[in-house]
């Protein structure tokens, strides 16, 4: 039986990790908020008994957050990769875990022309699919037309949860997970190239 394998059409990115550098240490954050290591920091916060202690909590993770802000750079060959994509009229977005405030600040440090931004206020956190899905449907775009990059295991679920396909982004190590993606690629260029590869025509095999 012949596979179709759909065109790229869209491509949506995740922010830390991949679009610019980010130095949140999640296991000092984890022991600050009382969520044990091996738990999801989001997960945990939400699970506590009372609005203050989840108040208390986030506000620690915002501190961090909007603190990372400040040094967070564009990340080799993204401007590049990013600008090709957009000579090429390949429409692009953000879904991030941070809050918005951080998002948007490390976005005004690191301007990209990318308007789409959904951060965790206004849609679900990855990898709940919620936010991929939501620009997939205002591009008035099929799912199997968009790609999502990202760094981390959460962006791959993410994209998978979505149906779209996930392209991880592994510049130093390749962690075990990368076979969980659809596509690995090590450096910003190879996006485009494969951007290249899956945009013209719907290939089969
Ligand atoms: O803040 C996080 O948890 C990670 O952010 P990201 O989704 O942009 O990688």
């Amino acid at each position: 039986m012949k596979t179709q394998i759909e065109a790229i059409k869209g491509v949506i990115f995740d922010l830390d990790g991949t679009l610019v550098s980010s130095e949140l240490n999640f296991s000092l954050i984890k022991a600050q908020v009382g969520c044990p290591a091996e738990q999801d920091l989001l997960d945990y916060i939400e699970q506590l008994p009372s609005p203050y202690m989840r108040e208390e909590a986030m506000n620690i993770v915002h501190q961090h957050e909007l603190l990372d802000a400040q040094s967070a750079k564009l990340l080799p060959g993204v401007l590049e990769a990013v600008k090709a994509l957009q000579a090429k009229n390949i429409p692009m977005a953000i879904v991030t875990r941070n809050f918005d405030k951080a998002a948007t600040l490390k976005l005004q440090h690191n301007p990209l022309p990318i308007e789409m931004v959904l951060t965790r206020t206004e849609a679900p956190a990855k990898p709940d699919p919620s936010a991929l899905l939501m620009i997939a449907r205002q591009w008035s775009m099929p799912v199997d037309n968009v790609i999502y990059v990202g760094d981390y295991l959460y962006d791959i679920q993410a994209a998978h949860n979505a149906n779209m396909r996930a392209c991880l982004y592994a510049p130093d190590v390749t962690p075990g997970y990368a076979e969980q993606a659809d596509f690995v690629i090590y450096a910003f260029d190879e996006l485009v190239s494969l951007i290249d590869n899956y945009a013209e025509k719907v290939r089969v095999c």
